[in-house]
């Protein structure tokens, strides 16, 4: 396969997985990060769960039967949709991912924001992170990742994107009710758990260009590579409570530790380098005014 083709077949045909996104919940929390909102497997009638109940005369125009007499539906979009890509039950019954809704946006606004290390989603142009070795540099000058807690929450998710192999994370979301400290949500993590045998080292960038990390992801990091907490272990021990068990094969629960050591190479190298001082980031405590009582005393 050329290079062309594998680009093309990462950003624009690569089917988005249901058990990716169960996946990607578990191994989120299992790296304490706790920002993908909880994600389960589940059997769907797509006829009588979805078809049959459904009041939107959009989502009923999208349902069709395949010639092998499946229910299919497509989704209907700007681009990627069509009746190719549709999912079909069989012939009702489909396999899926169920993700806790989040509360409205109305209720609890957020924001989407592209990536500082999107890439270019097209042949002819780079992005500023692929040509430039100091652009971390100019990142951390501007609003809002001269505040460092939101750097290093780029940082985490490019570990966990990593990990589990997404090139696909041109945007993420943030509750703006927590002002510059909130926390990035990662949502939409289809993409990940592509191929087993390809570590994709440029999805590192944010850590290898900035050369800073949490001091509590790196902790955590450090205990699922010790053998008794191995990744792997925790993963697939995670993964056997959910309905579709089994959801990642082993190779995939495999390619999780050799990722694993590649995080941490990549850190020991900043710290050789920067010194730890500089790459773990201590976490800030937010220290508290201290309102002094004066008494006025009377001396004697
Ligand atoms: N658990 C959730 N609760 C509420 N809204 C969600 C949740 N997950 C995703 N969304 C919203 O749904 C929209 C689409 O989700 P998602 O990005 O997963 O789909 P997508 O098909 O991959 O879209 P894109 O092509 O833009 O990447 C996003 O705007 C996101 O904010
Ligand atoms: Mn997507």
């Amino acid at each position: 396969m050329s290079k062309l083709r594998m680009i093309l077949f990462f950003y624009f045909v690569d089917y988005q997985r249901h058990n990716a996104e169960i996946a990607a919940f578990h191994l989120d929390r299992i790296l304490d990060f706790r920002r993908v909102p909880p994600v389960s497997g589940r059997l769907v009638n797509v006829t009588s769960d979805i078809l049959e109940v459904t009041s939107n005369a959009d989502l009923e125009s999208v349902f069709f039967v395949s010639p092998a007499n499946n229910v299919c539906f497509f989704a209907k979009c700007l681009y990627m949709c069509k009746t190719e890509y549709a999912v079909c039950g069989n012939p009702h019954t489909l396999e899926g991912s169920l993700s806790t809704f989040l509360p409205s946006l109305s209720f609890a606004p957020r924001l989407s924001v592209p990536s500082p290390w999107i890439r270019s989603y097209t042949f002819t142009g780079k992005e500023g992170w692929e040509v430039n070795t100091a652009y971390c540099d100019s990142i951390k000058q501007l609003p809002p990742y001269n505040n460092p807690q939101r750097l290093l929450g780029v940082i985490d998710m490019a570990v966990f994107d990593f990990l589990i192999g997404n090139m696909d994370r041109h945007h993420y979301e943030i509750f703006t009710k927590f002002g510059d400290d909130g926390f990035l949500l990662h949502l939409d993590n289809a993409r990940g758990f592509g191929q087993h045998s390809r570590d994709e080292t440029t999805i590192l960038a944010p850590l290898y260009q900035c050369c800073m990390l949490r001091e509590g992801t790196w902790q955590r990091l450090n205990l699922l590579a010790l053998p008794e907490y191995r990744l792997s272990d925790v993963m697939g021990e995670s993964l056997s409570h959910d309905s579709l068990s089994p959801i990642l094969t082993e190779p995939h629960l495999r390619a999780l530790d050799r990722r694993l050591q590649t995080v941490l190479m990549v850190v020991r190298r900043c710290i050789n380098v920067h010194g730890e001082e500089a790459v773990i980031q201590k976490k800030v405590k937010h220290i508290l005014p201290i309102t002094v009582h004066r008494h006025t005393s009377t001396l004697p």
